[in-house]
């Protein structure tokens, strides 16, 4: 299980994360929601090690993270998607996979298989099956649509078998149905893997859809917690919300 206790972290006058403790039982899928500039990239930033908190802890299953590397936060089970600019641009899908998953494994402490690479490359095709990129293996990533490219990182994520997935706008920059087919790649995953996985996402029609638990931030601060019914009817949520650009799409999530 994922914790984090009274996690706090300022930039010189700015209090981007004012002491934070949420928890994220095993196999939940949570959003993460708040206006512009609330602190959800620097709360993911501070559960993955990218940054470190000026005080609060980090558990998961129980040891503190904070301190540890990002690259060790990730071999031990809490994996990322990141933008893009992480991706190989001259291998082909499948070969950027491939080289993921079996960087992963040889630096895992775990027994392998008599067969690794057979078993790196069924796991590949397993990675691309559950996220509908098979069609797309020998493309190379570089020539990828926006859309493969997002999901092309998310793969690269599974690639380390995360037990908990954080995905920061995985919609992003995408219209609104290609939007629908992400979110429900991204929740099929959920239920295939049986992973805990968090994301954070501007669009409230997709959060009020398919969480199970929405965490909003303001100003650094849990401003409420709860399933979509709580949060769409809860005032401070609809004040924060009210007079930005988000308000729309906070009623169009009410049908
Ligand atoms: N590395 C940094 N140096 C200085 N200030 C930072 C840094 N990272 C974040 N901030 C500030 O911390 C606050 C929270 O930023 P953060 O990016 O976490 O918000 P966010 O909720 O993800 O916003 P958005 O929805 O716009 O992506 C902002 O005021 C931002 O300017």
């Amino acid at each position: 299980m994922l914790k984090v206790e009274n996690l706090y972290k300022a930039f010189g006058g700015v209090v981007a994360m004012n002491d934070v403790s949420l928890d994220f039982p095993t196999g939940s899928l949570t959003a993460i929601i708040g206006p512009n500039g609330a602190g959800k990239t620097t709360f993911f930033n501070l559960i993955s090690g990218h940054i470190r908190p000026d005080r609060g802890r980090v558990l998961f299953d129980g040891q503190d993270l904070v301190g540890r590397s990002s690259l060790e936060i990730v071999r031990r089970g809490i994996g990322r998607a990141f933008q893009v600019a992480s991706i190989f641009p001259s291998l082909t899908l499948r070969e950027s996979l491939m080289a993921a998953v079996i960087s992963h494994r040889r630096q895992s402490t775990q027994v392998l298989t008599r067969f690794p690479l057979q078993s790196a490359a069924d796991r590949v095709e397993e990675i691309m099956a559950l996220l509908e990129l098979t069609a797309k293996a020998d493309v190379l990533s570089r020539s990828l649509s926006h859309g493969d490219q997002k999901l092309l990182d998310i793969a690269l994520a599974l690639a380390m078998d995360p037990k908990v997935l954080l995905l920061d706008e995985p919609t992003a920059g995408m219209g609104p149905e290609e939007r629908w087919q992400m979110i429900d790649k991204v929740y099929r995953l959920w239920e295939a893997e049986k992973m805990t996985l968090v994301f954070i996402e501007h669009d409230m029609g997709i959060v009020f859809k398919i969480a199970q638990t929405i965490r909003v931030l303001k100003y650094g601060a849990v401003l409420a917690e709860g399933t979509p019914d709580d949060i769409r009817s809860n005032p401070d949520v609809i004040d924060a919300y009210l007079g930005t650009d988000h308000d729309a799409t906070v009623s169009a999530g009410e049908g």
